[in-house]
């Protein structure tokens, strides 16, 4: 069924139970792999609300959850310069960060938090993306867990919103050109 939001529709595209399993699985992974280390979940406000939630409990760690707001975005477009409010209490310095993002498109918002986390000397910075948009992506660092490659096509729901509507979808959309 589609869904009207704003001026475009939108079909379905990641069930709920796809995205569920998903998350259950990069939760297991990131619980291997930071098994003896003391990690921080980094959630990029706001688009990141959903996932952290899901991801935090499916990680079977002790963990801390902090969060940091970056927006590049105003509708369907990239301004290209993420505003950086760093509100960060928690010292990060010889800490393992692992930034909880629920999309990389072009990439630029997390390189540039990148470049401000790593002036906080912390141990490592990790990212986690539920969705990537490989064909739009403009930079070459990795990304160390991906819950979904996906089209160059704009996505909302679980988090994702167009013009600050459709985050509280429960599946993901695409948008019908
Ligand atoms: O890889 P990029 O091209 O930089 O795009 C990804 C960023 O865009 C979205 O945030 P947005 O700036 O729309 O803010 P929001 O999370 O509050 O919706 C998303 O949550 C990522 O942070
Ligand atoms: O496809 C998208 N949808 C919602 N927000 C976004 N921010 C970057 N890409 C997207």
């Amino acid at each position: 069924m589609s869904k009207k939001i704003h001026d475009k529709s939108f079909e379905i595209f990641l069930t709920k139970e796809e995205i569920e399993s998903r998350v259950s699985s990069l939760g297991a992974q990131i619980k291997k792999d930071f098994e003896r280390k003391d990690p921080v979940l980094l959630g990029v406000l706001k688009g990141c609300f959903v996932f952290m939630a899901d991801l935090s409990r499916a990680i079977d760690l002790p963990v801390e959850v902090s969060f940091i707001r970056l927006q590049s975005y105003e509708g369907f477009h990239s301004t290209g310069k993420p505003q950086i409010s760093l509100s960060i209490k928690e010292k990060l310095e010889g800490r393992d960060i692992l930034i909880v993002e629920d999309i990389v498109d072009t990439g630029n918002s997390i390189y540039h938090l990148k470049k401000e986390l790593e002036d906080l000397k912390p141990n490592s910075v990790s990212i986690v993306a539920l969705l990537h948009k490989a064909d739009a992506f403009r930079f070459n660092y990795p990304i160390d867990y991906v819950g979904f490659e996906i089209p160059n096509k704009f996505v909302v729901g679980y988090g994702l919103d167009y013009d600050d509507l459709g985050r509280n979808l429960p599946d993901i959309y695409q948008v019908i050109d």
